[in-house]
C-alpha cells in the first residue's frame, strides 16, 4: 500500500478526479513503449485543466509533449474551436502521443510539432497569440522558453513552468547539473523581467518534492 505523499495523491485522485480510461490508457501505452514516467501527476494535470478553463484559453502552447498526458488534460479544457500546439524533440515520443491523443478523442485539436522546441518556436508566430503556455521540456532552456512565451503571448497570457524546485536543488548555486543551472537562470529572468508577474509553488506528491512557476504577462 502506498504511504505518505503518494497515498495522499491517491486519495485526492479517488475523491476529486475519478477513474479516467483515456488517461490510464495513455500512461499504460507510454510504459509499453518505453517512455519515462515523467508526466505530470493526475492532480497536477487536473490543475492544468482548471487553469486553462479559468483563463478561458482558446489557444494553448505546450513545450514538452512526451506521451501527451498533460496535453490531454489541457486539450480537454479547450472550447470546440480551441487549438493546442505541442512541441516535442523525440519522434518516438510524438508517435506515442498521437496514439494517446486519438484514443482520448482530442487529436483534432492538437498539432504536435517534432524537433527542437527552439526551432519550432521560431516559426510559430502564425498560431499566436497563445492564451496559456505550459513549459515542461529541457530545463536548461527554460529562460529562453519563457521569453518566447512572452513574445508569443499577449497581456494576460498564463505561463506555467514545471519542475522548478528539484528537491531543493534550485538552491545550489554551484550545481553542475544543467537542469538546476537552467532553473536558476529561469528565476533570474523572472525576477528581472518587468513584463511578468510571477510566483512559484512548491509541491509534494506522487512525483516527490518539486514545484511549478505560475506567471501572467502584464
Ligand atoms: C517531462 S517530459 C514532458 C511531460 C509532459 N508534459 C507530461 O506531463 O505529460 C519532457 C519532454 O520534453 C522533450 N524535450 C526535451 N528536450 C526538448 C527540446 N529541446 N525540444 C522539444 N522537446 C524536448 C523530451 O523528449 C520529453 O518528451
Ligand atoms: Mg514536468
Amino acid at each position: 500500500m502506498a504511504t505518505g505523499w503518494q497515498a495522499v495523491d491517491d486519495y485526492i485522485a479517488e475523491k476529486l478526479l475519478g477513474a479516467d480510461d483515456a488517461l490510464a490508457a495513455a500512461l499504460a501505452n507510454n510504459a509499453a513503449n518505453g517512455l519515462p514516467p515523467i508526466d505530470v501527476s493526475a492532480a497536477q494535470g487536473k490543475m492544468l485543466f482548471l487553469l486553462a478553463q479559468m483563463a478561458g484559453a482558446k489557444r494553448i502552447l505546450e513545450v514538452g509533449t512526451l506521451g501527451g498526458y498533460s496535453t490531454i488534460w489541457l486539450a480537454r479544457a479547450l472550447p470546440a474551436s480551441g487549438t493546442l500546439v505541442t512541441l516535442e524533440l523525440e519522434p518516438h515520443h510524438a508517435a506515442v502521443a498521437r496514439e494517446n491523443l486519438e484514443r482520448a478523442g482530442v487529436a483534432d485539436k492538437v498539432d504536435i510539432r517534432v524537433g527542437p522546441a527552439a526551432d519550432s518556436l521560431a516559426g510559430i508566430a502564425a498560431d499566436a497569440p497563445f492564451d496559456l503556455v505550459f513549459i515542461d521540456a529541457d530545463k536548461q532552456s527554460n529562460a529562453h522558453y519563457v521569453a518566447e512565451a512572452i513574445r508569443l503571448g499577449r497581456s494576460g497570457t498564463t505561463i506555467i513552468v514545471d519542475n522548478v524546485v528539484r528537491e531543493g536543488g534550485v538552491l545550489d548555486a554551484d550545481s553542475g547539473d544543467e537542469r538546476i543551472e537552467g532553473t536558476r537562470a529561469l528565476f533570474a529572468r523572472l525576477s528581472a523581467d518587468p513584463r511578468l508577474d510571477a510566483t512559484a509553488i512548491q509541491t509534494v506528491g506522487a512525483k516527490g518534492w518539486d514545484g511549478f512557476v505560475l506567471a501572467r504577462v502584464r
